[in-house]
């Protein structure tokens, strides 16, 4: 059995990791940590949990975690990179759902977060925890950076494009729906139900630090730099983010239906969906699939793709189990076989 830590159980992606691994064969989840919640049982404070998982929140307690095989933290940016390189010491694997580690520029990171990075030195070693363009390295991985939910989200949708060079490069358009979950359980007046219900806004168009992000993704599958106008809305549901994704095509005479069958077609987690489909939000709640739709618009040569995740699964806590499969050789779908809940 895997040994397994979560620093930060209390947080939506805390809670959502801990659904996935109970169910998981493979695994004994052995340390929750919770500063605000120590001593109280888990399932105390999260009832979908009762009769699953006998645990008790801790304090976060280096020695503890470092008795694990592999430690999760799903806390908020900036506090994993001050606990890795003792973890890694000690031969424990980590993955971390937060942004510390995902892009691999010290400078261009410490603008967007806005803070000082506390270990740049193991910037280099860690893998891009993408399957499907990094299968192999996350194998091998001891530290995995847990993409974005967005950055998921659109990179799915660009890559099979971006790959052949089928694009022009230098203005690609996301236009990103999410639900409120992606703000996180952290109390605050902009998640209200009586701010966010019956109403529907963009926000962060100036930039959003996900922006940075999506290009790494990009330039690394173009081999050149990428113009990317990203913005994401806030939307009136708990789960899921839809992407609209725009891009003019070099060549409008390739069969765009074949091309994304063939690019996924032995990818467990992504559907490309029939000619003509709409993918909606509720075939993925509470499941690790990316489903995609590509469309050629009747005139012109713009191609539009719809891409739909759970920001909570496939954008974090399930894509971290499907990173944890890889790194200790089990199958990649171990605990993450859920049919989506519909309606
Ligand atoms: N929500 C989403 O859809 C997605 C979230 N993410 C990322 O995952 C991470 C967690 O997100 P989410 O679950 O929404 O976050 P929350 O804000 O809901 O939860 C944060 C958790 O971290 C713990 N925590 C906070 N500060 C510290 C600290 N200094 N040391 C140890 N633990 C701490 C909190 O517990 P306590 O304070 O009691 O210790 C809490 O359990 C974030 O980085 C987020 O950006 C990534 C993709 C999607
Ligand atoms: C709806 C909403 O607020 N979504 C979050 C993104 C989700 C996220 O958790 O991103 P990181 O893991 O990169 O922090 C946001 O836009 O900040």
């Amino acid at each position: 059995m895997i040994k397994v830590g979560i620093v930060g159980g209390t947080g939506y992606t805390g809670v959502e990791l801990l659904r996935l691994l109970v169910n998981h064969s493979a695994v004994q989840v052995v340390v929750i940590t919770s500063r605000s919640e120590a001593g109280r049982p888990v399932a105390d404070l999260f009832p979908n949990l009762r009769g699953h998982l006998d645990l008790a929140f801790t304090e976060p307690d280096p020695a503890l975690l470092a008795s694990c095989d592999l430690v999760f933290f799903a806390t908020p940016n900036g506090i994993a990179m001050q606990q890795v390189p003792e973890l890694l010491e000690a031969g424990v694997r980590v993955i971390d759902l937060a942004a510390d580690f995902r892009i691999s520029d010290q400078a261009l990171w410490e603008k967007w977060y806005g803070m000082q990075h506390a270990c740049p030195e193991r910037l280099a070693e860690a893998v891009y925890g993408l399957p499907e363009v990094n299968r192999e390295a996350v194998k091998q991985a001891r530290l995995v950076a847990n993409p974005g939910c967005y950055p998921t989200a659109v990179g799915l949708g660009f890559l099979p494009l971006v790959e052949q060079g089928l694009i022009e490069l230098d203005h690609l358009v996301a236009d990103t729906k999410s639900g409120v979950s992606g703000a996180g359980r952290g109390a605050s007046v902009a998640a209200l139900m009586g701010e966010t219900g019956e109403s529907f806004k963009a926000y962060a168009i100036p930039g959003h630090r996900h922006q940075p992000e999506i290009r790494q993704t990009l330039m690394r599958a173009s081999g050149g730099d990428v113009g990317l106008t990203f913005v994401p809305h806030l939307v009136p549901m708990i789960r899921g983010i839809e992407a609209t994704l725009y891009a003019r095509l070099k060549d409008v005479s390739v069969d765009l239906q074949a091309l994304f069958e063939k690019r996924y077609a032995d990818e467990p987690f992504v559907d490309v969906m029939p000619a003509g489909s709409h993918p909606e939000t509720r075939s993925v709640r509470g499941v690790n699939h990316c489903r995609i739709a590509v469309h050629r618009p009747l005139d012109g040569d713009v191609v539009v793709i719809s891409t739909v995740i759970d920001n909570l699964v496939k954008g974090a806590a399930g894509q971290a189990v499907q990173n944890m499969n890889l790194m200790f050789g089990l199958a990649e779908d171990a605990g993450l076989e859920q049919v989506a809940l519909l309606p």
